[in-house]
């Protein structure tokens, strides 16, 4: 799809085709469809990300609140996303045996008792085993510095969602400005 076909969707089609861009949040598209016409997929993600940018705190603890456990009960009842359905597959997350994912939801619930949200990460950047090991990490971070890392993280997922709609060139696998984690 190319950015002339973009610019000439009319707010419903904007909407179904990118509403999913953030993960179940598709308030985000419909504020960015008034942005058009955009130059590039930069340009146009530039514009998602601003949004998420702008919103109070309980803006974004609510953005991360719409995305499901990794290896959750979403994943186990099979009413996950077709997004995050293939990311967390991709990650090797549908394949855990009933300890390993015995062990990613109990760090998952740690994480959601520390910081209030759920863990986010861009599960097709990473694998079964990664994830556990980035999960128990971040745990230690502070409250501040997650919710950036976590927002950062969002801003990955969204960029190889449109890359996958655009068929653009390949993703930038550590996309510059502060989108790495805060907390070493
Ligand atoms: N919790 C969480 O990170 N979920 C998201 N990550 C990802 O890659 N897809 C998702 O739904």
């Amino acid at each position: 799809m190319d950015m002339e076909r973009v610019n000439s969707m009319g707010f419903g089609e904007f909407v179904d085709v990118f509403g999913n861009i953030i993960e179940k949040c598709p308030l985000v598209a419909a504020a960015v469809w008034s942005q058009r016409p955009f130059s590039n997929l930069e340009d146009l993600e530039s514009h998602f990300f601003a949004f998420i940018d702008a919103l109070p705190r309980s803006g974004q603890e609510g953005i991360l609140r719409c995305h499901p456990d990794l290896a959750g009960r979403d994943l186990q009842q099979g009413t996950l996303t077709a997004e995050s359905q293939r990311e967390q597959s991709q990650a090797g997350l549908t394949s855990l045996d009933a300890d390993d994912r015995l062990r990613l939801q109990r760090l998952n619930a740690q994480y959601r008792e520390r910081f209030g949200f759920p863990f986010v990460l861009a599960a097709r950047l990473s694998d079964r085993d990664a994830v556990p090991r980035e999960l128990a990490r971040r745990l230690h971070c502070q409250p501040e510095s997650e919710l950036r890392t976590a927002l950062g993280e969002v801003k990955k997922i969204g960029h190889l969602r449109l890359v996958d709609l655009l068929g653009a060139h390949p993703a930038r696998v550590e996309p510059p400005r502060g989108w790495r984690s805060e907390c070493q």
